[in-house]
């Protein structure tokens, strides 16, 4: 069969299941799917195995990461050669004699790890050896990430993935995710049938349009799905093999990259708004028609929108930026407002930036504004949204996008504010919010401004990467003799400063970066295998995480936790994911709605993949299946105790 013919059916075959899909997934109660469809849809649906199977009730209780471990077409990456490998699986493996002799301890493989890491003099090459080490050994990788989050997570998000997408064309050594290009159009279920991995539970999508704060980067976006998800795994235990990294290839409206001979990506200008609208349509369907469950998180679109109303009812879909951002933030603000001792109803919001990022924001401060006790009005009432042409205001002269006219002020007496200082003379703001894209906005002169005005001013320079972030950590403190409460996109080290009182002490910035709720998002959602992710789950996500500061943590004044325990915090994030599915009656694992939550806790650690037990679950599922096939017993060869570290 040729190619096209394989792919058109295939496309019947996706639409087709890409309605039952829809309408399956509209409704939280399975049962109530047969009676919802057309009689002709639903003979049709009966007749294919293939859908049925998907919504069997096998299927929804089928473990949820299954692991492809042993199949060497399957991995990921080459765990199968991991010098950790005891002899006896490396015999099963048939890997034996392929590595050098020894069966390392993790400790040893650190130290290696670690010293290579540091001979490597510029962050690209940092970044590289870590790509590198990811894909040749999947669970090193894990465990060195999950060891050293505070010094590996810059090295792999942002800031330094932000300088490798914008070299991706140039640093490319090797494949990892998948690219989809528009030409592709009509074909993708057949392209995605490609992926070799069979058991995806999250994807990450980007059109590479609005990379960080670095304009539209195309397919070099690639580096934001692969951190994204590496994410995933390091902080919510998501199996590596379960991800997919997925760049769209429709074109770029960056000229520079059109013409550099390395870019890997289409010559072509950006396609319209119309051409993507029909193009993630097929993607989506093509998405849940190989792998039904899949989370789609959408992430780095310019104007990401149109798509998410589009999808948010019909599939299990989020987008990161919006909604994953509006929540880490929103945990952030509850903490800071507690701390500033000013009811909701005192705080004035300046949001420098009113895109997918401010706007998302702003609304989930909103929510959390009226949860408070504010109507929605007056909830309203308290944001000031600035973009490229000033205040946003009603009548301000310009068509405003569609997802500013929610915070279009009224009542600027026909005045219009130009500029930042303007907006912030007028307002003389209690929260200063920078999503804007543009570095060093936040000028001493405004912060101590700020601090003029406001005992613990509300300081949030979010942009991303480092460059782009509104002001940096040590202005933030200085210049508002220390008495801001602060959180940047991407990490700042600590600052000791003396202040007017004479009083010295090291302050600690916080990260407000969605890593701290998406990846408990995008877990909550795969295992109460939620039928859409609601606007509920994405507030208890961040209502959890300002609750998970322990008491060392609100002693240093943090506004979030301590990076080294994000997975302890995603755990919390996930359940709460849950348990806001289950109120919204999303979930179709309903057998976790009568756990406690401790018992839940527990049920969701017990699915989290832990890179330092695998090498241990490794041995425990090859010595087993070896001893219960006692013939093949000469391969074990002594016990895997007397075999770690032991000289062959
Ligand atoms: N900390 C975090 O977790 C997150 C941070 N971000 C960061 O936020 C920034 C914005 O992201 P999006 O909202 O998605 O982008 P966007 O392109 O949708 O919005 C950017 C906004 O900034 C405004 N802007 C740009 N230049 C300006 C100027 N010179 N003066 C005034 N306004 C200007 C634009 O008018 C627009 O309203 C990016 O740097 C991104 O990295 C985004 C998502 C999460
Ligand atoms: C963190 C993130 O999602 C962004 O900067 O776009
Ligand atoms: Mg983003």
């Amino acid at each position: 069969m040729s190619w096209m013919m394989c792919a058109r059916i295939s496309q019947g075959k996706a639409s087709l299941l890409a309605r039952a899909h829809k309408t399956t997934r509209s409704s939280p109660h399975l049962s109530s799917f047969y009676h919802s469809t057309s009689s002709s849809t639903t003979k049709l649906l009966r007749s294919s195995s293939d859908t049925m199977a998907r919504f069997s009730p096998q299927q929804q209780s089928r473990p949820v990461h299954a692991t492809p471990f042993l199949n060497h077409s399957t991995t990921p990456s080459d765990a199968n050669y991991d010098t950790a490998n005891p002899s006896y699986i490396r015999k099963y493996l048939r890997t034996y004699g392929l590595t050098p002799p020894r069966s390392e301890s993790y400790e040893t493989q650190k130290t290696r790890c670690l010293a290579q890491l540091g001979l490597k003099n510029t962050s690209i090459e940092k970044f590289l050896y870590l790509q590198n080490l990811r894909k040749n050994n999947v669970h090193l990788f894990y465990r060195m990430v999950t060891d050293h989050l505070r010094e590996l997570t810059p090295l792999i998000y942002t800031p330094v993935v932000g300088e490798a997408c914008q070299r991706w064309s140039e640093i490319y050594q090797a494949p990892e995710g998948m690219y989809i290009s528009w030409e592709d159009r009509g074909n993708l279920a057949a392209v995605i049938a490609n992926w070799p991995q069979p058991n995806v539970e999250i994807t990450c999508i980007t059109d590479g349009s609005r990379i960080l704060g670095l304009g539209d980067l195309g397919i070099n976006g690639m580096g934001i799905p692969i951190g994204k998800l590496a994410l995933y795994t390091a902080c919510a235990g998501i199996r590596p093999e379960a991800t997919l990294p997925l760049t769209l290839d429709l074109g770029t409206s960056n000229k520079t990259l059109r013409e550099d001979p390395l870019y890997m990506g289409s010559r072509r200008d950006k396609i319209s708004a119309e051409e993507e609208k029909d193009f993630l349509d097929e993607l989506m369907a093509a998405l849940t028609e190989r792998w039904p469950g899949i989370v789609i998180q959408f992430e780095d679109f310019k104007n990401p929108f149109p798509a998410l109303e589009r999808y948010r009812d019909t599939y299990t879909c989020f987008n990161d930026d919006i909604q994953g951002t509006g929540a880490v933030i929103l945990g952030g603000v509850i903490n800071a407002v507690k701390r500033s001792g000013l009811p909701c109803k005192d705080h004035r919001a300046v949001f420098f930036g009113a895109g997918s990022a401010g706007v998302g924001v702003a609304k989930q401060i909103v929510d959390f504004f009226v949860r408070e006790g504010m109507t929605e009005d007056d909830a309203r009432s308290c944001f000031y949204l600035v973009d490229t042409k000033g205040l946003v205001t009603a009548d301000r002269g310009d068509k405003l996008a569609d997802h500013k006219v929610y915070f279009a002020r009224k009542d600027n007496n026909g005045e219009q504010y130009k500029t930042l200082e303007d907006v912030v003379e007028h307002v003389k703001p209690t929260i200063l919010m920078g999503l804007s894209t543009i570095g060093g906005v936040f000028t001493p002169e405004l912060l101590r401004k700020m601090a003029d005005w406001n005992t613990t001013p509300i300081i949030f320079p979010l942009s991303n990467p480092s460059s782009k972030s509104e002001c940096d950590f040590e202005s933030a403190v200085v210049n508002t003799d220390g008495r801001c409460l602060f959180a940047s996109g991407s990490p700042f080290p600590t600052h000791t400063f003396t202040n007017a009182a004479g009083e010295t002490r090291t302050y600690y910035p916080g990260q407000g970066n969605n890593m701290y709720v998406f990846p408990g998002i995008g877990l909550g959602s795969i295992l109460s295998k939620a039928v859409r992710v609601t606007d509920s789950m994405i507030y208890a996500s961040g209502e959890a995480l300002s609750k998970a500061l322990n008491a060392e943590e609100i002693e240093r004044g943090l506004l979030y936790p301590d990076i080294t325990r994000i997975r302890e915090v995603s755990v919390v994030v996930t359940r709460n994911v849950i348990r806001a599915a289950q109120a919204d009656e999303v979930d179709r694992e309903t057998g976790l709605r009568n756990m406690t939550d401790s018992d839940l806790d527990n049920w969701i650690k017990a699915r989290m993949y832990d890179p330092h037990t695998e090498v241990r679950s490794l041995e425990r599922e090859v010595g087993h299946l070896l001893s219960s096939l006692g013939s093949l017993s000469p391969l074990l060869n002594g016990s895997p105790t007397e075999e770690k570290n032991a000289k062959l």
